[in-house]
């Protein structure tokens, strides 16, 4: 079993990259199923579980795909009849698979999809995909742990008010309506930047949609779509993550690729903190060389505070002077990791959907356990300012999401290393302090 351990203490210093996003390219890459002409090619693919999980998925449903990770391009064809199921081995290893439900029915009159079930940070239940679908003519019905949407001839364009701006249900109606006869309106829409790349990608394709980013999405269906091909937007999430590792290393890093409109609410909370932020011609440099203060802060659909970076946050606030409340929105269920931070003699206490610091705490190294994708980066940043060694497992959350986390953060000047069981590396990160 692989671990990343890892010696605090280290300010971080330098300039990093980020890659593609994973929650816009996951998305983009169920959409293609949508072209039933050419091949798309997908560029600034980030090399992810999560990346080969979704190419999986596309093959077992008879599309062409083939992923480049030398050039972080994928092209699939997907010009072929389709089969219709995506299985449940696929959807269990990673929920965005469900992404793949408006795209085939549109494409086939026919989806049947594996429920997707809850996971560690809440139940996430499907019902406003579903609703959508359902306005737009399909019958919907559950059986054998599947469900099934079905539509006779074409989904017809609907009027449809999402009752909370679900990231995913807007991404698959969106997609479904793109192929629909006539115009669908999503209301109340998620507007995160994911949902304007993938809208701009099914415009790519010859698609018609305006408003993606605002909460109201107009999507005039067409008959056919074309192959096309399009860049993945930067990661704002591993921007926001390495955002923190500068601040709670109290370091001064320059971060490449970033998009600072992306992380504006981030960016207010760190500048509350007392962290500097500028928009530098190289990058987003962030630098710590003040006392940080805590805040209190909400988590909150875009461009509210992301849940995302809730955790990594988490861990910054514990190292910030004074009282502060953390109040999670989004999902009802992602305080796990906070269990894991007390073993790193964290003073934390949950109170309902809150939890509140009295800072700072003196961060100790532990063995701890990434409980879901982003605890797994927030354990290894409260790694990064715990005195003495913190050794993170179950690292098949941050595969999901990260790549080389800790070989970047090694480039930064952290002390850090991920072994295996097998290997002796453990030895070489106690050697360099
Ligand atoms: C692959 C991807 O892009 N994942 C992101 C996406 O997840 P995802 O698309 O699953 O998130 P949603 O916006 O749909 O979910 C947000 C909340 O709405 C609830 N809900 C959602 C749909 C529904 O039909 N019924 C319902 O009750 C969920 O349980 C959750 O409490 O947005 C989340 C919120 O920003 C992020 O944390 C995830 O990283
Ligand atoms: C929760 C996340 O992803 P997913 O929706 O794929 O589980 C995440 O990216 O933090």
């Amino acid at each position: 079993m692989d671990k990343i351990i890892v010696k605090g203490g280290r300010p971080l210093n330098g300039t990093v990259r980020v890659e593609g996003a994973k929650n816009a390219v996951l998305p983009i890459l169920a959409a293609a199923l949508l072209s039933s002409e050419g091949t798309n090619i997908i560029k600034d693919v980030p090399i992810l579980t999560d990346v080969y999980t979704i190419n999986e998925v596309l093959r077992s449903l008879h599309a062409e795909v083939q992923f480049d990770p030398e050039y972080n391009e994928v092209r699939i064809d997907a010009s072929m009849p389709l089969s219709s199921e995506a299985q449940f081995e696929y959807v269990r290893k990673m929920r965005a698979s469900i992404l793949v439900m408006g795209p085939l029915l549109a494409r086939n009159g026919f989806a049947r999809v594996a429920q997707p079930g809850g996971c560690a940070i809440g139940s996430r239940p499907i019902e406003q995909h579903l609703k959508g679908f359902e306005a737009m003519g399909a019958d919907i019905s559950f059986g054998n742990g599947y469900v099934e949407a079905k539509i006779d001839g074409r989904l017809k364009g609907a009027r449809i008010y999402l009752d909370f701006p679900s990231v995913g249900a807007t991404e698959n109606i969106m997609s479904a309506a793109a192929l629909a006869k006539g115009t669908t309106i999503i209301e109340n829409a998620a507007k995160e930047p994911e949902i304007v790349d993938l809208a701009n990608y099914i415009n790519e394709m010859g698609g018609r949609i305006v408003g993606a980013g605002t909460d109201t999405i107009r999507i005039e269906g067409v008959d056919k779509l074309h192959a096309a091909v399009h860049h993945i937007i930067p990661d704002r999430i591993e921007t926001g993550t390495f955002m923190v590792a500068a601040a709670i290393t109290r370091g001064d890093v320059t971060i490449e690729n970033a998009v600072p409109e992306h992380n504006a609410a981030l960016i207010a909370k760190l500048k509350e903190m007392n962290i500097d932020i500028e928009d530098t011609d190289h990058g987003l440099r962030i630098r710590a060389d003040k006392p940080v203060k805590s805040v209190d802060l909400k988590t909150m659909p875009y461009p509210g505070f992301p849940t995302d970076m809730q955790s990594q946050m988490m861990a910054l606030m514990l190292t910030a002077e004074g009282t502060g409340v953390l109040t999670e929105t989004v999902f009802e269920n992602r305080f796990m990791h906070v269990e894991e931070f007390r073993r790193m003699n964290a003073a934390v206490k949950i109170e309902g959907r809150s939890v509140i610091m009295d800072g700072p705490s003196d961060l100790q190294g532990a063995e701890v356990a990434a409980t879901d994708l982003r605890a797994a980066a927030a354990l290894i940043l409260a790694g990064l300012a715990a005195e003495g060694i913190t050794r993170v497992t179950e690292l098949i959350h941050l595969d999901r999401g990260y790549v080389n986390f800790h070989g970047k953060l090694a480039d930064l000047g952290a002390d850090i290393c991920r072994v295996n069981d097998e290997s002796h590396a453990e030895e070489k990160v106690t050697e360099t302090v």
